[in-house]
């Protein structure tokens, strides 16, 4: 088992709870070989996951497969995601980030104790992912997402804080909210266009964006479908009184939300800032495909 840590995730909350998580783990898995690796950078952390996998033994007769673990936010999460996915390597997360969005959407427990006991008890399940194509910021061509693409309002406002001096998601909030304008989109849903103009408009594997924000209450990822919510043009005030909604859960009734699913979702339109794991992911057009069962994780007892 490698643990690959971010210690400052969470602002430094990995650092805090790795001694009890390193305790944790060997005492419920005595005869595991434990590596537990800090990494120094993001890339520095990319490459370890990458390398751990690539060693990784699958599971044989009276023997578990060697298991991934990823102990930071839904940045290394999705590090975790992509080296894990299409192999026989299931991903363990412990989350210890300031959103966990990934976890909180697949059944991966929030309390970093609870995640260290559901790797012990070794529970996995196989979930979809979406894989993204087209010019990445990364630089690549294809990654996978675990939970949503944000193209609308969320993501210009996760955009906002990433780039602003004083990191502040209130702050942020207002400030787009106070330019608030609906986007022109052209949208391909399983090869039917649909151009329509929007504030928000996200394509969910899993439901949860932003810490919590529930923007794709319906999505599933055991279904084979990617989830596509989409707020219509409407005005400041009526955003802000269902933004607060989406935090709740349940679904939120409305005449400008529409919901859809697709297996596959082409993303286009003016002036949108397609963001993915609290990250900028690319340029539009993006192709947004669901890939079912790509990948094995590690979950709690539901
Ligand atoms: N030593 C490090 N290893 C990995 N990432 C690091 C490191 N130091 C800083 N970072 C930065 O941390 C971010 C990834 O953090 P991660 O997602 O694990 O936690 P978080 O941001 O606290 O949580 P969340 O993404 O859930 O809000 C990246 O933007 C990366 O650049």
């Amino acid at each position: 088992m490698t643990v690959v840590v971010n210690p400052r995730s969470g602002r430094g909350r990995a650092t805090r709870l790795l001694p009890r998580v390193q305790a944790a783990l060997q005492e419920g898995l005595p005869d595991s070989e434990l590596r537990i690796m800090r990494t120094r950078s993001f890339d520095d952390a990319r490459q370890l996951a990458l390398a751990a996998v690539a060693q990784a033994a699958p599971a044989e007769a009276g023997r578990r497969p060697d298991v991934l673990v990823m102990m930071g936010g839904d940045g290394m999460a999705s590090l975790g995601l992509n080296a894990c996915a299409g192999s026989h390597i299931p991903l363990a997360i412990i989350p210890t980030g300031t959103g966990d969005d990934f976890a909180r959407g697949v059944g991966i427990p929030r309390k970093p104790a609870e995640a260290v006991q559901a790797i012990i008890a070794g529970h996995t399940k196989m979930i979809d992912l979406a894989l993204v194509t087209g010019d990445l910021t990364d630089g690549h061509k294809q990654r996978y997402v675990g939970s949503v693409v944000s193209t609308g309002y969320d993501a210009k406002v996760n955009y906002r804080v990433n780039h602003a001096k004083v990191r502040s998601y209130a702050w942020s909030l207002l400030a787009e909210m106070a330019q608030l304008r609906p986007l022109n989109y052209r949208l391909t849903i399983d090869g039917r266009p649909l151009h329509t103009r929007a504030v928000i408009a996200a394509v969910g594997n899993a439901g949860y964006v932003g810490g919590g924000i529930h923007l794709c209450p319906a999505a599933d990822v055991t279904d084979g479908l990617l989830d596509i919510m989409m707020i219509g043009p409407v005005s400041r005030w009526t955003l802000i009184r269902l933004f607060p909604l989406l935090f709740r859960p349940g679904f939120v009734k409305h005449p400008a939300i529409t919901q859809l699913q697709a297996h596959e979702v082409i993303v286009d339109g003016d002036g949108l800032v397609p963001m993915a794991d609290g990250e900028e992911l690319g340029a539009t057009p993006l192709r947004i495909s669901c890939v079912p069962s790509a990948l094995t994780i590690v979950v709690g007892n539901d």
